[in-house]
């Protein structure tokens, strides 16, 4: 008799560049050695240089991928990422409400690197109101955390304090990506679980353009992690040094933001 595999999900867009999006989240699952399955909520076309156009996915679809993976198997964890639209998140967090889908990680995916909005001005509204009280652990960069908390974030205080926030608003255990301080000398994210306790798990800043992706990729080992049993300490912190081994491990791939190298290991990994 053989083990069921551990089974995760991304419930998210495509990038047909290949660095971010479900790409991105299947490619980490796979090296961080659990099943991902995928509701696919929205198609990009997209690459290094930035993202051309998209597509949501119409509801009717959107449902039938859910029942389809939930019919059949058995996911401990999952995550979402981009959600387009008012109409798409109201579509995702019905279903999410309706399976039992395991812990859930959500990536607020709102803007790419190279500018373009894959996530409307409205539905950042129903991400807050709907999608966070949903949410075991949420994980916005920067910009997203402001927009989700209406403060300005400009330093390590800053950071605490829209954690506070976004706690506040029914996220159990939250992550503040630091990526986008790029005067600063390290890649500093912070992170407050439910218990109260807070900490900070810092890297040497890498000065490449090939960071295509590295959201998508760091909620997803997150995810795998905690699929296969991690606290979300643990969890957080793999994923932190897996993200950086895939950035220090560069590829070169496309003209503009390159994507990540998910054949990176790092020292001391199990995996
Ligand atoms: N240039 C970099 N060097 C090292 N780590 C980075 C760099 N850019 C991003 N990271 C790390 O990658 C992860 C994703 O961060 P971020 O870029 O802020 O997210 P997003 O891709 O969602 O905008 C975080 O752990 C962040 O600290
Ligand atoms: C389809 C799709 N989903 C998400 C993103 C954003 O990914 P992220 O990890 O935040 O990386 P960057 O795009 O910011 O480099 C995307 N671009 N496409």
């Amino acid at each position: 008799m053989v083990n069921e595999t551990v089974q995760t999900l991304t419930i998210a867009g495509t990038d047909s560049g290949g660095g971010a999006g479900v790409m991105a989240d299947i490619k980490t699952m796979q090296m961080r050695h659990v099943f991902s399955a995928a509701v696919i909520v929205a198609v990009t076309a997209q690459n290094t240089i930035g993202v051309q156009d998209f597509m949501p996915i119409p509801k009717k679809l959107i449902d039938e991928q859910f029942a389809s993976v939930a019919d059949d198997l058995k996911i401990r964890a999952c995550k979402t990422g981009m959600l387009a639209d008012v109409a798409t998140v109201e579509a995702v967090v019905e279903n999410l409400k309706k399976y039992d889908l395991g812990t859930l990680t959500v990536d607020p995916v709102m803007v790419a690197k190279g500018g373009a909005h894959l996530l409307s001005e409205d539905a950042i509204k129903t991400v807050r109101e709907q999608l966070l009280p949903l949410a075991d652990i949420l994980t916005p960069n920067l910009p997203e955390a402001e927009e989700l908390t209406g403060l300005k974030i400009a330093n390590k205080d800053q950071m605490i304090d829209a954690a506070k926030k976004l706690q506040d608003l029914g996220v159990k255990n939250v992550l503040i990506k630091g990526g986008h301080q790029t005067e600063s000398k390290e890649s500093a994210d912070f992170i407050l679980l439910e218990s109260g306790k807070s900490f900070w798990v810092s890297s040497p800043r890498i000065d490449t353009v090939r960071t295509h992706g590295t959201g998508d990729t760091l909620s997803s080992c997150i995810t795998a992690e905690i699929a296969k049993g991690a606290d979300v300490e643990t969890a957080i912190r793999i994923g932190k040094k897996y993200v950086q081994a895939t950035i220090a491990n560069g590829i070169q791939v496309g003209h503009g933001h390159g994507p990540l190298n998910h054949w990176a290991t790092f020292e001391g990994d199990g995996e």
